[in-house]
């Protein structure tokens, strides 16, 4: 059963189809992680996600992230809230293939089937329309395979930012070693700047 969607997540009628950025990394290739540290990409994070996304066709992405036991909520189930985590994650990064700063604002999520420990949650994602600074976006996670049953949905709106809204915002210890890493790109990709 696919529940309704809020109406703030339908875009409005002159919303326009997304535009994918010149520079974004061509379908297939990773995109990486944004942030050592975030929860969802980074690889600095012991008990964080490691989800690895990769461009898609269009402004697409698709991503893997398979549970582990510190993921779990029930036993031997994974949490709803990391299932949500995935999905907000793999949506963060389309706005990579946009070339835009962008926050979740709000994530409507139906949980159709239990993940168990150890399955891999096969995640695909797009940008369906943009209006001004709000992006409409929307995820599935599948298990089994990426044509495996619909375990988890999305829809999703972001909103573009500012890079003021980390750094005015964030706690100054990250903010300041995410500034000073000498890797331009990797600088860039922690607040989604276009280098
Ligand atoms: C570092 C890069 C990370 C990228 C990848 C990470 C992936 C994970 C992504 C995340 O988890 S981001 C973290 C979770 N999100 C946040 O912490 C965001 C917290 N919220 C805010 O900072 C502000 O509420 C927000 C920037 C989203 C909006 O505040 P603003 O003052 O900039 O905008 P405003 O309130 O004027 O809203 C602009 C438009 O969006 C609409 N809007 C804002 N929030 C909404 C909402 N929640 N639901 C529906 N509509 C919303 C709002 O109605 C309005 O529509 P109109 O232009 O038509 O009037």
């Amino acid at each position: 059963m696919k529940s309704g969607t809020s109406a703030a997540l339908s875009p409005p009628a002159d919303a326009t189809p997304p535009v994918r950025h010149p520079e974004a990394p061509a379908p297939g290739e990773p995109l990486g992680a944004h942030y050592g540290q975030c929860f969802g990409c980074g690889g600095d994070q012991p008990h964080g996600l490691h989800l690895q996304a990769r461009a898609g066709e269009g402004v697409s992405v698709t991503a893997e992230f398979t549970v582990r036991p510190a993921h779990q909520g029930a036993p031997g189930l994974a949490h709803g809230g990391v299932l949500a985590s995935a999905l907000d994650e793999t949506l963060g990064s389309l706005n990579w293939l946009l070339r835009t700063i962008a926050v979740t604002g709000r994530l409507e999520t139906d949980f159709v089937r239990p993940v168990p420990v150890g399955a891999t949650l096969y995640l695909s994602a797009e940008v369906t329309a943009v209006a001004g600074r709000k992006i409409y976006c929307t995820a599935t996670g599948r298990t089994g395979g990426p044509d495996g049953p619909v375990a988890v949905r999305a829809d999703a709106l972001f909103i573009e930012v500012k890079v003021e809204h980390f750094t005015e915002n964030g706690r100054p210890e990250e903010i300041r070693a995410a500034l000073d890493d000498p890797d331009q790109v990797r600088r860039a990709r922690a607040f989604e700047v276009n280098p």
